[in-house]
């Protein structure tokens, strides 16, 4: 370890899909990406089903070192954990934030945030009140594609924005996937717009929205929107599409995002595309780890340019669990993970890069997606504690 270099000391809620990628990439050597201020260290793991799976987890992570907990509770009073790591299902996020924040840990949660809008700005309060650091683990904000992105369009590379289009979709087999999967469960705030959703929503804001200083970002209004739910009794959306308009002092630009768990719609054309006065900026797929991207302008060759994922494998399908896992590298999220230890660190309650009003804007724009397409999920869920306990 450097002199200086901080530690972080990580305790997960959840140990699923993203849980093991996460894993993996806080255990790679920062050095291998070039850092040195920072490091991470895995101390406990919990599970809320007992203490077994959570042992199985630690033992397939090779982190002998790691604490088992049977439940979320006991993890959350653990001393030695700094920061939580929550990676539950989406309508669990809102209780798991709040019970680490209320236990005095630090979050990072993830995608999407919350169920609703009101559940994060909630959460953002508790944040606030007890002095920690809390953020939406929007991995691929942090990724070399996306941070030279956003200063090229800052800086007018394209001119004056015009136009996006964004989608991420991908074939769960809805009708066939056990209904108990987080994808397709109500109770667990399945569907298309919560889950795939989240990406083209914030590739279009970190595009549209963040390249612009914070006093000038406007909300976006949700000129229309079409859901269609599963067709058979469970009241989640299979594919959903967005029109948005992002007021800009340039004019407004209008935004079109399209999401579905029903088909894949991986290597045909982009799946990331703005339009400016002066050029298009294009991003093939996957959106979600993006290594490329190309500048396209009249009359000029394109201009493609190349991240390398340091350490980086291979991005693999499971095509039975449908997942994604880079089993021979790292995935990439260690970079978020280095700017959560950065913020805590320095005593910063949110990132810069993913703050707490973006959170909340992009989930206002799902809120009302939900309205118009009629789809509200069980009250429990949905549920936000009234003002005035803290
Ligand atoms: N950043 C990214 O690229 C990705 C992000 N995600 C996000 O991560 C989160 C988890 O996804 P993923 O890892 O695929 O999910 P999994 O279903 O694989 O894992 C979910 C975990 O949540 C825990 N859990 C806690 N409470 C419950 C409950 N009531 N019901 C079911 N599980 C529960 C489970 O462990 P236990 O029950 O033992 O406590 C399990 O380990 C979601 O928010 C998803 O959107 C997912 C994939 C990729
Ligand atoms: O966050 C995600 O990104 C990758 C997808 O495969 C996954 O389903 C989703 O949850």
């Amino acid at each position: 370890m450097s002199a200086g270099q901080f530690e972080l000391r990580w305790g997960f809620m959840g140990h699923g899909a993203i849980a093991w990628c996460m894993a993996k990439d806080l255990q790679l050597d920062p050095a291998t990406r070039g850092v040195t201020d920072v490091k991470h260290k895995i101390v406990a793991v919990a599970s809320h089903l007992g203490i077994a799976p959570a042992e199985e987890f630690i033992h397939r992570i090779k982190a002998p070192e790691a604490k088992a907990y049977g439940s979320y509770e006991d993890l959350a009073s653990d001393p030695n954990v700094d920061v939580v790591y929550v990676s539950s299902p989406h309508s669990h996020h809102y209780p798991h934030v709040l019970l680490a924040l209320r236990s005095g840990k630090h979050v990072l949660c993830e995608k999407p945030f919350t169920v609703n809008a009101a559940q994060a700005a909630h959460l953002q309060r508790v944040a606030k009140q007890h002095n920690l650091f809390l953020m939406e683990a929007v991995w691929t904000r942090f990724f070399p594609v996306s941070i030279k992105m956003r200063e090229l369009i800052a800086n007018g590379e394209i001119g004056e924005l015009r136009r996006v289009f964004a989608e991420l979709s991908q074939d769960f087999d809805p009708y066939n996937i056990d209904p108990q999967h987080r994808i397709v469960n109500p109770d667990l705030a399945g569907g298309a717009l919560l889950d795939l959703g989240a990406y083209p929503l914030k590739w279009i804001f970190q595009t549209v929205y963040h390249t612009l200083p914070p006093s000038s970002r406007q909300t976006p209004t949700v000129l229309g929107s079409s859901m269609q739910k599963l067709g058979h009794g469970v009241d989640v959306d299979e594919h959903v599409s967005m029109m948005l308009s992002f007021p800009r002092d340039t004019g407004n630009v209008i935004a079109v995002a399209n999401a579905s768990i029903g088909m894949h719609a991986c290597t045909a054309g982009p799946a990331f595309k703005l339009q400016g006065t002066k050029g298009e900026i294009t991003v093939p797929w996957p959106p979600f780890r993006p290594t490329e991207f190309t500048v396209h302008k009249l009359g000029e060759e394109p201009k493609k340019y190349e991240f390398e994922i340091p350490s980086g494998g291979g991005l693999v399908q499971d095509l039975e669990k449908k997942t994604f896992d880079a089993p021979n590298g790292g995935m990439g999220l260690f970079w978020e993970a280095d700017e959560v230890a950065r913020c805590i660190r320095d005593g910063d309650l949110q990132s810069e890069t993913i703050p707490w009003s973006e959170t909340v804007e992009v989930l206002k724009v799902m809120d009302e997606v939900r309205r118009q397409g009629g789809l509200r999920y069980p009250d429990a869920v949905e549920f936000v504690e009234e003002e005035g306990r803290e």
